[in-house]
């Protein structure tokens, strides 16, 4: 095992103000530290009560908060079928203004259950009620297929995943054909969905060449991505680090001139395939370079996945530092198993916009060893179950996943897919 692909533990989190808030949140909040707690004290991590009742107070103020969580669900009916197809979407349980599952709340309202709620209810209080997801299918997913898909199957996708409401949907590169063949069609795909008007599209260029061409195809959003490390940006776009946001100051001047809104990247925020890992504070460098130049969103990518949540909580604690909190985004891969960990992580740490990959579509040809983007589905099921709101059809999103994997000849990398297209019906209340 590499020192990159070690994780993390908690020991090593710096002790800062985010880290307490989703410390406060997790489950050993108000538990007793190692060392003695006398009667009536409560100890938090990072954060002392010297009362009971300054705990308990806290605790008050946040359970009020939520207790309409609680109430909304209580006169709801059971639905037969049409329930349990809903559990099966990932919406059993949820804990936002959805429906909570009747049987389930009228069994666990009171007694012994009682104290299990308010913790599941304190634990869950920190999350975003709203979550944008940014699908990067069609661009992350697709560019790395050995076989290069056809244009037009690339535009059906695309119309596919906006008709499932996913807000945003990132279409293509306008990068070189040699270094990305799989992409060299981009001005037909933005040529033919250009005066799609449900979703944004935003496109990827390295440099103004890059950005001249989207333009003329039609694309009215671009996104400029940079390196956290030096040899990951030689590599994906040629140039160091510091040659790479000269470049990107022209385009997102030349995208100020034309009022087009730029999106940015930031890759190997975790570790880079020939560094190893990268430390949080460069990343917050190119993030803030990044947000100083333009860019209304910036996305925080772990290209090889080797995070967890015990390197992604210092990385975003670093970043939010130096940038809004409102502007950030998070890019999991999923090569390691960690990325719905890593998004949850996030989503406690205020985090709103996600990116994902339908069916887990994805890589970078730059960097071996990535596997695909944490899948769009994976993604919604939990939100859904979460009673975050994204505002995506998940029936529809299926259909855009089958569609795909169906073209390519291979099993859907999301495991949601995988088990909802088998039909499978889960009664959660039961596990
Ligand atoms: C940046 C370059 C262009 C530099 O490539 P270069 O070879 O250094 O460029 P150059 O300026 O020397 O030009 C070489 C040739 O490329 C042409 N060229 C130059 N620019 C363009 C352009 N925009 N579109 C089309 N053609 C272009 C240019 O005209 C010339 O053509 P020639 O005269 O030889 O016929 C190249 O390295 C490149 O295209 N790289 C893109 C690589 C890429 O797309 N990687 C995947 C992105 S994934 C990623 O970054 C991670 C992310 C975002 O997903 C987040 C995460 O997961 O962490």
């Amino acid at each position: 095992m590499s020192s990159l692909e070690e994780p993390l533990g908690f020991d090593n989190f710096p002790c800062l103000s985010t880290t307490d808030r989703f410390r406060r949140f997790s489950s050993t909040a108000c538990r007793p530290s190692g060392r003695k707690v006398e009667m009536g004290e409560c100890c938090t991590e990072g954060r002392n009560c010297s009362s009971s009742s300054s705990c308990e107070d806290d605790f008050e103020a946040y359970r009020r908060s939520t207790y309409r969580l609680s109430t909304c669900a209580r006169d709801r009916p059971q639905t037969g079928i049409a329930n349990r197809r809903t559990l099966s979407l990932g919406r059993s349980h949820v804990l936002g203004e959805v429906t909570r599952d009747s049987s389930y709340t009228s069994n666990h309202q009171n007694g012994p259950y009682q104290g299990r709620r308010d913790t599941t209810h304190k634990f869950f209080g920190g999350f975003p009620k709203q979550v944008k997801i940014v699908e990067v299918g069609p661009r992350d997913g697709l560019q790395n297929e050995k076989n290069t898909v056809p244009t037009n199957v690339k535009v059906e996708l695309i119309h596919k995943l906006v008709a499932s409401g996913l807000p945003v949907v990132e279409a293509t590169s306008f990068v070189s054909p040699k270094w990305v063949p799989q992409l060299a069609d981009a001005k037909g795909v933005m040529e033919t969905v250009k005066e799609i008007e449900d979703a944004r599209l935003p496109v990827l260029t390295p440099n103004l060449k890059g950005f001249e061409a989207a333009v003329a195809a039609g694309a009215k959003e671009v996104v400029i991505f940079a390196s956290a490390s030096e040899s990951f940006s030689k590599s994906n776009i040629n140039c160091s680090i510091d040659e790479s946001l000269v470049r990107y100051r022209a385009v997102a001047a030349a995208a100020k001139d034309h009022s087009i809104p730029v999106r940015g990247y930031v890759s190997c925020v975790i570790g880079c395939p020939v560094e190893g890992a990268i430390s949080p504070s460069r990343v917050a460098f190119v993030a803030k370079e990044l947000h100083d130049m333009g860019c209304y969103e910036i996305s925080l990518g772990d290209t090889i996945g080797t995070g967890t949540p015990g390197t992604v909580v210092p990385m975003l604690e670093a970043v939010m530092a130096v940038v809004p909190l409102e502007k950030l985004a998070v890019h999991f891969h999923d090569t390691y198993g960690q990325a719905l960990a890593n998004i949850l992580v996030s989503l406690q740490m205020g985090i709103s916009t996600v990116d994902s990959s339908i069916s887990g579509l994805g890589g970078c040809p730059y960097a071996k060893g990535a596997s695909g983007n944490v899948a769009t589905e994976d993604v919604v099921y939990m939100l859904n179950g979460l009673g975050v709101k994204t505002n995506i059809d998940m029936e529809k999103l299926l259909i855009a996943g089958e569609f795909i994997s169906e073209h390519l000849g291979r099993r859907s990398e999301s495991k949601a897919a995988v088990a909802l297209g088998r039909k499978t019906v889960v009664d959660t209340c039961k596990l």
